[in-house]
């Protein structure tokens, strides 16, 4: 039988970027991905199926509680398990809010405006059973395309993070094209864009407390890989003007390691949220293997 739902509104007061950097600055910059891959699932012990996403969902969270600013569940992979995966993730998300860990919901929706009030209302409206403190978002139909997000987001409290350079090789043939021209690369503009969102919201320039602490961090973020090398700097990315908090998935499975993050972002670090899945994940079966990877990256990170 399902139990009780949480309400899962915001706390209308307290933006998401201000609450991620509260998160940061109490437990540093490190998300855990909660990806269910077949593989771990078998690894674990676990079925592969609703009940098994369950029980490592749940291992997962129990285990990074007390030590991750956020978790990032994978929503593909709940999604392939149709509705019964789908209502899984819908009580990780309630347990995380219940557990006092931030969601980000790896969702990357993207679609014509009207649609993606859609997608918003899903994610980041009040009461939804997806609710999620922030959702991924895919700016390939235009970055205004994403307008219902940005503006339910700012409405309730939540976040958005917004693919600029993603860690998959992949993503150069798209985000780099237009690099030497007016106006920048994709991924410039992108940022360009978010940048706007978040000096607009705040009223006044954002960005972090100049101290290294991710103070007044914007709820408009992007996702940047940790695997992207130079890019950031040769693409000319303006991540501490950008002044929103920055994704960066590719640690440990995808390569990157804490001293590449640190090179790669520069002046920026403080802005980053380090993410691993699968590194952290081989950890368990058990709660204890997953807390101590998570624990080490998390020293890594803030060494
Ligand atoms: O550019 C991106 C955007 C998202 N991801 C997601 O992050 C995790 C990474 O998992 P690992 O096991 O740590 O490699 C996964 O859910 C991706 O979909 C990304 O890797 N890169």
């Amino acid at each position: 039988m399902r139990r009780p739902r949480s309400r899962r509104v915001s706390d209308a007061v307290r933006p998401f970027g201000e609450r991620l950097g509260a998160a940061m600055s109490r437990r540093g910059p490190l998300c855990v991905g909660i990806d269910p891959h077949p593989s771990l699932l078998a690894s674990w012990g676990l079925a592969d199926d609703a009940d098994g996403l369950r029980r490592f969902s749940a291992t997962v969270l129990e285990a990074v509680a007390g030590v991750a600013a956020a978790v990032k569940p994978q929503v593909a992979l709940y999604e392939r398990h149709g509705s019964a995966g789908m209502a899984a993730l819908e009580e990780l998300l309630a347990d995380a809010h219940d557990a006092g860990v931030l969601t980000i919901a790896d969702a990357k929706r993207g679609d014509i405006g009207s649609t993606m009030a859609a997608y918003a209302d899903a994610w980041l409206r009040d009461g939804s059973p997806l609710a999620a403190d922030a959702v991924t978002l895919s700016p390939y139909l235009g970055f205004e395309s994403l307008r219902p997000a940005l503006d339910l987001a700012a409405q309730t409290g939540r976040g958005v993070f917004v693919l600029a350079l993603t860690s998959n090789p992949e993503g150069a043939s798209v985000q780099h094209v237009g690099q030497g021209e007016e106006g920048g690369a994709v991924a410039r503009r992108i940022t360009e864009a978010a940048a706007s969102e978040n000096a607009r919201r705040a009223g006044s320039p954002r960005g972090t407390g100049g101290d290294g602490s991710p103070d007044d961090l914007g709820s408009v973020g992007l996702v940047v890989g940790a695997t992207v090398g130079d890019a950031v700097a040769r693409l000319g990315l303006d991540l501490a003007a950008m002044g929103g908090p920055v994704l960066a998935p590719g640690l440990g499975a995808q390569g990157a390691t804490a001293a590449v993050l640190r090179e790669t972002f520069g002046a920026a670090y403080a802005q980053v949220l380090g993410t691993s899945s699968r590194d952290i994940l081989s950890g368990g079966p058990g709660a204890g293997g997953v807390r101590a990877r998570a624990e080490r990256t998390l020293a890594e990170l803030s060494a």
